[in-house]
């Protein structure tokens, strides 16, 4: 991409920390639910599996809107998204503050999602309008690191204000914490001079989700996403504290500390990853795939470890499973670069979806081979046992390889498509040729 003049200016720095700021705020928003799970059962005297509905309607409602959300960045732009966003969330939070009942702290939950869902892509979309090429896969990386650190927001300010002040006024000062991301997005972030840049976005959404679709390039983003990211969604929303103390019979403090080594992955491989991407960018998926073999590697001996593993493969497995997130951000890198710039929301959306639908689908059927494993070992049998785990989890093999074919089969397009344009050749995708735009 060539150097436009307001590219890498100061007004791009501004851009760039206030919408990382958006994001930061936005996972605070997502993750805080989360962390008050005590306090929200005696608030709504609530079931275990009500509980999980919470958890499960945002994800839902985040991940159902992803496309829409990236459609209407390329319409709108994303400075528009973001303040509707921070908007939505200050209102799903005011919802949560005062609600009593599951219906009412479910409508809180359902606008909290659907806010996050129009931040983090067009975050994204910011970059290409205010950065040039090369910076681009670093900051990438860097956007998904800051984010991260919103989990350490809900689990350290947030638990404490929840239980020096109790719900209401915890939850109030959540609703304030994007009232702040509303007026900042609002004053200091700019779509650009993109109306100068690109040619005009098309009116229809179907002639945008097409384009973004037809391109290989979107869908090797997506089965990237996919691939990468789900095993890291799965662990910490749902199945990696129960594996680690039913399963594994690590004491919950000991599982809290072994959460936290992801907040630490993301932090020391965003930007190994970023680098690795800007200086091969030719080897994206190659870098991908290595990430797939470690996780696939390290469940494989934790899954067939005769009896409970020892506390150092569980680490490396913990390790293996978080280079998931950061690698997950290459996925983004290929729909920037296979794509035209007004649509590259709308691919960025498409690729966002991936890693949370593979993650729900695994999150139901690991819960429901758990089940079925209890019924027929008949009553009283333990429903959290380590053998029930081995099987239920090794149901993530089979996403990991249709991920993996669904990667190989949309990459051989993707290099088709550039040969016949004489943008690949063998030599290139070895990184002898000096272009940098390949997979
Ligand atoms: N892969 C994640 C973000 C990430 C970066 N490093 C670790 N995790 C992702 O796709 N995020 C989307 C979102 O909305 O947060």
């Amino acid at each position: 991409m060539a150097k436009a003049e307001h590219h890498d200016s100061v007004r791009s720095w501004v851009v760039w920390i206030v919408s990382i700021t958006a994001y930061l705020i936005a996972v605070t928003q997502r993750t805080s639910f989360g962390v008050a799970g005590l306090e929200a059962t005696d608030r709504f005297d609530a079931s275990a599996s009500i509980l999980a509905t919470f958890s499960v309607v945002q994800l839902v409602v985040y991940a159902g809107l992803q496309i829409p959300v990236g459609i209407l960045v390329d319409r709108w732009g994303p400075r528009a998204m973001i303040t509707g966003g921070a908007a939505l969330m200050m209102v799903g939070q005011l919802l949560l503050a005062m609600a009593d009942s599951v219906g009412a702290g479910l409508v809180g939950r359902f606008f909290v999602g659907a806010g996050d869902a129009m931040t983090f892509v067009s975050v994204i979309r910011l970059l290409p309008i205010w950065f040039s090429g090369y910076r681009i896969p670093m900051l990438t990386q860097a956007t998904g690191m800051v984010g991260q650190l919103g989990q350490l927001l809900s689990l350290i300010p947030f638990v404490a204000l929840l239980h020096a002040w109790s719900w209401t006024p915890a939850f109030l000062s959540l609703a304030a914490l994007s009232v702040l991301g509303f007026v900042l997005a609002l004053v200091l972030i700019s779509n650009g001079p993109l109306s100068n840049e690109v040619p005009p976005a098309p009116a229809r959404a179907r002639v945008l989700l097409s384009n973004a679709w037809r391109e290989p390039g979107t869908r090797l983003g997506f089965w990237t996403h996919f691939t990468t990211q789900f095993t890291t969604n799965v662990f910490l929303l749902t199945w990696g504290y129960p594996f680690l103390v039913s399963g594994q019979g690590v004491s919950p403090a000991t599982a809290s500390g072994l959460l936290s080594i992801f907040v630490l992955v993301a932090l020391v491989a965003g930007p190994v990853l970023g680098s690795a991407v800007a200086r091969h960018p030719h080897r994206r998926s190659a870098i991908a795939f290595n990430v797939i073999g470690a996780i696939a590697l390290s469940w494989l001996v934790v899954l067939l470890w005769p009896g409970q593993a020892p506390m150092w493969l569980l680490v490396v497995l913990i390790v293996c499973v978080a280079l998931g997130g950061p690698a997950s951000m290459i996925a983004f890198d290929f729909a920037r670069t296979f794509n035209p710039s007004h649509v590259i929301g709308t691919a960025t959306g498409i690729v966002n979806v991936g890693g949370f639908l593979a993650a729900l689908v695994t999150v139901y059927v690991v819960g429901w081979l758990l089940d079925l494993q209890q019924k027929a070992a008949g009553s009283g049998a333990e429903l959290y046992s380590l053998d029930a785990f081995r099987w239920a989890l090794s149901f993530q093999f089979l996403v990991l390889f249709g991920g993996v074919i669904g990667m190989v089969i949309t990459r051989n397009k993707a290099r088709r498509n550039m040969a016949a344009r004489g943008d690949y050749t063998p030599r290139s995708a070895r990184g002898l040729s000096g272009r940098t735009e390949i997979e």
